[in-house]
């Protein structure tokens, strides 16, 4: 493919995304309107339709959505495309699971349905919430190792600064988060269990840990942040320049997991810790939250131009397209000899 028709294809994409993030601002402003109640039904599905499949004039938008919005607030969406969303309507506790093939693999449209479906639950009073993933073996790879390799300048911005969203919203969430960790979870998936409150890890021939080294790319400064936040500066010291990726039993043994059971028993294990936070008064327990978490929160805050700026110009560099080129190229190698 041409580098033309690359670039026409990534603007595509990306107004796409942007164009289904608008949709959902207006679809939940519909829905509120409308009264609906939420948690309308036990475990309904709670979806959006997160990827706009075509630019739609404003009005046909407009009615789209207030078709969905009333299919919405009766009973619930679809299934999505990359997540599937329930609300257990007698605790307000929410499951989110990841269901991208082949590995969860955070691209642009990906995070953007993350971020949507953050907000939605937090818009509807959820109080819990428990990220998994529908794949087996797999919680996420982490980062689309695609978005960052040959990108597009704009998109490789826009794909950053919703990396940067969707952490901000999850780190700081008001809602009692736990990461159900039934598969691998290396570096950028590793981040996203570490933004939860709790993660219950599932023992075998798993790992998880921040191993941006190995890819000869270095985890920007949240990502150490987070990190030394959950198992402490030395660890993380030794952790991120060695690209470590933990059994099951090592993170938990350095605090990086809370809890490793049998993957038959980590749903039982997630609901049984969620029971018990639930307990908590919710203003006590989200203020003690961010009394810890702010600090870190408001670093990337006060600097997210100045950090997508870092990442693109390093990212772009020649060196390190080389180092991902070779990554990924390994793992393709790796997936075909299997
Ligand atoms: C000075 C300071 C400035 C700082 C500026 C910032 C710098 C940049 C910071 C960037 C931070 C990056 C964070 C990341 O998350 S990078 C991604 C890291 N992820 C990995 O290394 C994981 C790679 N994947 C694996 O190890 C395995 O796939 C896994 C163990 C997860 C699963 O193994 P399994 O055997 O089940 O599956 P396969 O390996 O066969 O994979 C199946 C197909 O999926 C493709 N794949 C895998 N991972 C990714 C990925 N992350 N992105 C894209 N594609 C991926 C793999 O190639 C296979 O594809 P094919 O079937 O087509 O061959």
């Amino acid at each position: 493919m041409s580098m033309a028709s690359k670039s026409m294809l990534n603007a595509q994409a990306l107004a796409r995304s942007r164009l289904s993030y608008r949709c959902y601002n207006h679809l939940s402003k519909i829905h509120v309107g409308l009264g609906s109640t939420p948690y309308s039904t036990k475990n309904s599905k709670v979806t959006a339709s997160h990827q706009a499949h075509s630019l739609l004039s404003p009005c046909k938008l407009l009615s789209q959505q207030k078709a969905t919005a009333r299919k919405f607030s009766q009973r619930s969406l679809g299934q999505d495309n990359l997540l599937d969303v329930s609300v257990d309507s007698s605790s307000g506790v929410a499951t989110l699971k990841m269901q991208k093939p082949p590995v969860n693999s955070f691209s642009l449209e990906f995070l953007t349905s993350l971020c949507i479906n953050l907000d939605k639950l937090h818009s509807d009073g959820c109080r819990g919430l428990v990220i998994g993933s529908s794949l087996p073996k797999i919680f996420s790879a982490g980062l689309e190792i695609t978005e960052m390799y040959q990108p597009d300048e704009a998109r490789l911005r826009e794909f950053w600064r919703t990396l940067q969203e969707f952490w901000i919203k999850l780190y700081g969430s008001q809602m009692i988060t736990i990461a159900a960790i039934t598969g691998h979870s290396p570096a950028g998936g590793c981040l996203v269990s570490m933004c939860c409150d709790h993660r219950v890890m599932a023992d075998g021939k798993l790992t998880i840990g921040l191993n941006e080294t190995l890819l000869g790319i270095v985890a920007p400064r949240w990502f150490s942040d987070t990190l030394i936040n959950t198992v402490g500066h030395r660890e993380a010291e030794r952790a991120l320049q060695l690209g470590k990726l933990y059994s099951p039993q090592e993170a938990v043994a350095v605090g990086l997991v809370d809890q490793v059971v049998p993957l038959e028993s980590v749903a039982a294990t997630v609901e049984s810790t969620m029971a018990q936070w639930l307990k908590i008064p919710s203003h006590a327990r989200h203020l003690s939250k961010l009394q810890l978490r702010q600090p870190t929160l408001d670093r990337l805050l006060h600097t997210r131009q100045e950090d997508i700026d870092n990442f693109v110009s390093f990212i772009t560099k020649e060196s390190i397209q080389k180092s991902l080129g070779m990554y990924l190229a390994a793992l393709k190698q790796r997936s075909k000899a299997k």
